[in-house]
């Protein structure tokens, strides 16, 4: 699986903490910065991520700011995109499973790194199930349109 990840500067801790999470692994990553603390805009750094990822570069994406709402609100603009933004073990299995969400964000000023690499562990190995899923699936992709 090879993974784009970003974040803003409210995110920059939490994505070292998924990048040393997917080193531990063997999930082969790019990181789309930013490289310093500097302030930035969130929808900068989600582009790059939720781009790649709908052109099939990348099989999913990683992006993080401080409450994560913006970073998936911008991700989610993007064709193809089925951002989750996830605070919970519980919602991060169930997106895999329901959803075949393809970005996961998170927010570093909500939830500490302890909780942040569980959510991103169960999301990268969530199976999406299929079944009647994709039928909504399908229905979201017409709303695309
Ligand atoms: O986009 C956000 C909120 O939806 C993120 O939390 C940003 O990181 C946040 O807005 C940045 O705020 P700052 O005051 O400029 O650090």
């Amino acid at each position: 699986m090879k993974v784009a990840i970003s974040s803003d500067h409210g995110g920059n801790r939490l994505r070292a903490e998924i990048r040393d999470l997917m080193d531990g692994m063997g999930i082969e990553y790019e990181d789309f910065g930013p490289r310093d603390d500097s302030s930035v805009d969130y929808p900068d750094y989600a582009r790059p991520v939720a781009e790649r990822v709908a052109a099939g570069e990348f099989d999913r994406g990683i992006v993080i700011c401080g409450t994560g709402i913006g970073m998936s609100i911008a991700a989610n603009k993007v064709k193809g995109i089925r951002c989750a933004l996830c605070h919970d073990v519980f919602s991060a299995k169930a997106t895999r499973g329901h959803n075949d969400s393809n970005v996961l964000a998170m927010g570093e000023r909500v939830i500490g790194p302890g909780l942040a690499r569980e959510i991103a562990q169960t999301w990268l190995e969530g199976e999406f199930e299929g079944g009647r899923h994709e039928r909504r699936i399908e229905k979201i992709t017409e709303l695309e349109q």
